[in-house]
């Protein structure tokens, strides 16, 4: 039986884990297929290194554009990342008539309307279920699965470094950079980790994940979008305390005036789900109008976890190109012209509850003062600590206040900065409670 063969662009984390499922798996897929599913390509910047995956029977190159043309390959994997090449390979590859596995979440993101339109007219399928929650099959689930809702919210969290800085910065007692050099060595990181670390990583997810829930153009810059470099080590305490867990998560939901998109620290009430959602871990929540709440777990990165997305989607089109039947299921789940723009809700008009710590001097009165302008701006606070001075230091309050509009809030703020006891910077995240 003929085999699919497969080129791979890319031999790094992503690559490496493709080529050892392919071979590992390569009986059950041959089963799911109908023929053998064999990477006969492949393309490195490097071909002397070491890789630690058997690639006997790849015919190797350092020119990618030779993979996205030739004749002999079937389906192409671009996975590089960035945009530049990636785009030009993948149109190229589009260009020849061959349908296109990535895991390029920034260039979905930021060029995937362009992309999308190409695989159209030229009737091929452009697969990128590895962009977005590395192994948890989301788009999928979404695009399919729930494909009979009208989806109201989706939020998670969805990028493996942070969550797994977090983690270990919780858990462990570990510094920021130490934690972020451990998820690198794990091969969790983007090439350029502040992606990760600032949120544009998660923005870049959660971009597509928007699109494909609600039917609307793929729109990064639209993303309120914060990471998690403001978090210390004493708001992570002072969370424990209060009995939440402080997550990165992407948050997209309808509301009153469109669509709000955002990625940001969150506290999460510690005993809900995504509270304990730990390490490399993902979780995304989808509310649909008909199914209510459901939830999907799993490995957000690391090289055999995201392989196993890049092999789902290569298995989809090599059933299609074995079958009878042609891929028609729509790039972003909604029919090409049946996508339109819903208004996006500016990060001022949303409504949270929050976090807020403060440095204090250590004077009698402080507590009342702090707690009375929020009480003039009609905003509760639901707990608070205090933490007595030591050693010459100041005084520390952190406290968790109501449901409360941006605006609102930031009126409260500013007037609680005028006080003459309290230290320049409040630091502020929002609460998330899913109740
Ligand atoms: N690592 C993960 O957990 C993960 C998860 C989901 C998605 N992704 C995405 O997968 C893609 C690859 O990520 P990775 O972690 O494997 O990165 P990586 O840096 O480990 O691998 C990329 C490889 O591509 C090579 N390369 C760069 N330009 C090339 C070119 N023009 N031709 C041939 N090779 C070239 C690099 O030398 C490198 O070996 C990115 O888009 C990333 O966002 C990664
Ligand atoms: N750098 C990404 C890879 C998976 O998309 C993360 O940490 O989640
Ligand atoms: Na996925």
């Amino acid at each position: 039986m003929k085999p699919i063969r497969v080129g791979l662009i890319g031999l790094g984390t992503v690559g490496q884990g493709v080529i050892k499922v392919l071979r590992e798996n390569a009986e059950e897929i041959t089963r799911r297929v109908g023929r053998p599913v064999v990477v006969t390509h492949a393309s490195a910047r490097d071909l002397s290194r070491e890789r630690g995956v058997d690639l006997t029977g790849v015919q190797l190159t350092t020119d990618s554009m030779s993979i996205a043309r030739d004749a002999d390959v079937d389906v192409v994997a671009e996975l590089i990342g960035g945009h530049s090449p990636a785009a030009e390979l993948i149109l190229a590859a589009i260009g020849r008539g061959k349908s296109v596995v990535t895991a390029n979440k920034a260039l979905i993101a930021q060029d995937g309307n362009r992309i999308f339109d190409a695989a159209r007219k030229a009737g091929v399928a452009v697969a990128f279920e590895a962009a977005v929650a590395g192994g948890i099959p989301i788009i999928k689930a979404i695009r399919e699965g729930l494909a009979g809702n009208r989806i109201e919210s989706v939020a998670g969290i969805i990028n493996g470094t942070c969550n797994y800085i977090l983690t270990q910065m919780t858990e462990k007692g570990e510094d920021f950079a130490e934690a972020l050099a451990a998820a690198q060595k794990l091969g969790y990181a983007e090439a350029d980790p502040t992606f990760d670390i600032e949120g544009v990583d998660a923005a870049h997810k959660l971009t597509i994940l928007a699109s494909i829930a609600f039917g609307i153009p793929l729109s990064f810059e639209a993303v309120a979008t914060e990471g998690i470099t403001r978090v210390t080590s004493q708001d992570i305490a002072n969370a424990r305390q209060l009995g939440y867990r402080i997550k990165l998560l992407g948050i997209a939901k309808r509301s009153e005036g469109g669509v709000e998109l955002r990625v940001q620290p969150t506290f999460i009430p510690e005993d809900k789900l995504l509270a304990k959602v730990d390490g490399v871990l993902n979780s995304v929540l989808v509310k649909g109008n008909a199914v209510g709440q459901v939830g999907f777990y799993g490995r957000g990165a690391g090289s055999e976890a995201t392989a196993s997305s890049v092999v789902a989607d290569i298995v989809d089109i090599a059933r299609a190109l074995t079958g009878e039947s042609r891929y028609t299921v729509p790039a972003l789940a909604f029919q090409p012209d049946a996508v339109k723009p819903l208004p996006l809700v500016p990060a001022a008009d949303t409504e949270s509850a929050n976090y807020l710590s403060l440095r204090v001097a250590d004077e009698p009165g402080v507590l009342s003062k702090i707690t009375a302008i929020l009480a003039a701006h009609d905003i509760s606070v639901e707990a608070i600590i205090q933490r007595e001075p030591h050693g010459g230091e100041d005084a520390k309050v952190a406290l968790i206040t109501s449901v409360v509009s941006e605006q609102r809030l930031a009126t409260a703020m500013a007037e609680m900065q005028t006080l003459p006891f309290v230290r320049e910077g409040i630091a502020r995240f929002r609460v998330e409670k899913f109740d």
